[in-house]
């Protein structure tokens, strides 16, 4: 039998990220294979936020590389779009388009980025509304929707393009409660979160961020049960009282 990893679906390498003067990455490294859960864990300000939007191809990195399927994600034309959609991100502001309904906005992407006709992209999009809890809510639009609904909406809308990495920001309890059934063996699957509970039940790995570094990563439960830098174990303490 094998004992290869699995190459990776995405990742980042040495990357730096500034927001003015706030230096968010520093110098990130990362990969994240199929079938995996990352829970991304760390202090208010530590680089989470900006990790996920720059692996999504969000925001722009200033320096380093960020790779999707072995690829390199050039930094515009239509290889960009193409590998863009392979990598979700869930978070605040779900960013939905305002004046259409909300099967329109789960049908736009997949015809565009999938090649999906108007029926299929249709019957997917109703298939994860449904997932979601969202099924009756076809017609609306974003702006009649609680901030709760519009994130859902935007997990939906994800779903449906059947994502390599999908990225969950800080996730609502509606939206966590839905995490057994977003792991699939062909996804990674990486959670922002606050909650040691969700690390214990959910994640096979820990990413530990501080001041724009990874400090520390390695399996949940060596995680929260030995942690190995005294950031870690100040962060988990804090956590965990
Ligand atoms: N658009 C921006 N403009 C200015 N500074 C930013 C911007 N985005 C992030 N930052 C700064 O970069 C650093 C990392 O922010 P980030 O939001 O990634 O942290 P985080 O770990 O997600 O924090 P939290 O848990 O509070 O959401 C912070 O110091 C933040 O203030």
């Amino acid at each position: 039998m094998s004992t290869a990893t699995p190459p990776a679906l995405a990742g980042l390498h040495g990357v730096s990220k500034r927001h003015g003067l706030v230096q968010a990455l520093q110098d990130v490294h990362l990969e994240l294979t199929a079938g995996e859960t990352v829970a991304l864990v760390g202090p208010p300000g530590a680089g989470k936020t900006a990790l996920c939007r720059v692996l999504a191809g969000l925001d722009p990195v200033d320096s380093g590389q960020i790779l999707v399927h072995g690829h390199p994600l050039p930094r515009r034309g239509r290889q960009r779009t193409r590998l863009r959609a392979a990598v979700a991100l869930v978070g605040e502001p779900p960013e939905l388009l305002p004046t259409r309904t909300l099967l329109e906005n789960l049908t736009a992407g997949q015809m565009k980025l999938r090649g999906r006709t108007l029926l299929d992209a249709e019957r997917r999009a109703l298939a994860e509304l449904r997932r979601v809890g969202l099924i009756g809510y076809a017609a609306r639009r974003p702006p009649e929707l609680t901030g709760d609904e519009r994130l859902r909406t935007a997990l939906a809308r994800a779903l449906a393009l059947d994502p390599a990495v999908l990225l969950l920001d800080d996730p609502p309890t509606a939206v966590r409660d839905l995490l057994p059934e977003l792991t699939r063996a062909d996804r990674a699957l990486v959670v922002v979160t606050r909650e040691a509970e969700l690390v214990r039940s959910e994640a096979h790995r820990v990413v530990f961020m501080s001041t724009g570094r990874i400090v520390e990563e390695g399996p949940a439960h060596q995680f929260l049960s030995a942690p190995r830098t005294s950031r870690a174990r100040d962060f988990l303490t804090r956590l965990l009282h």
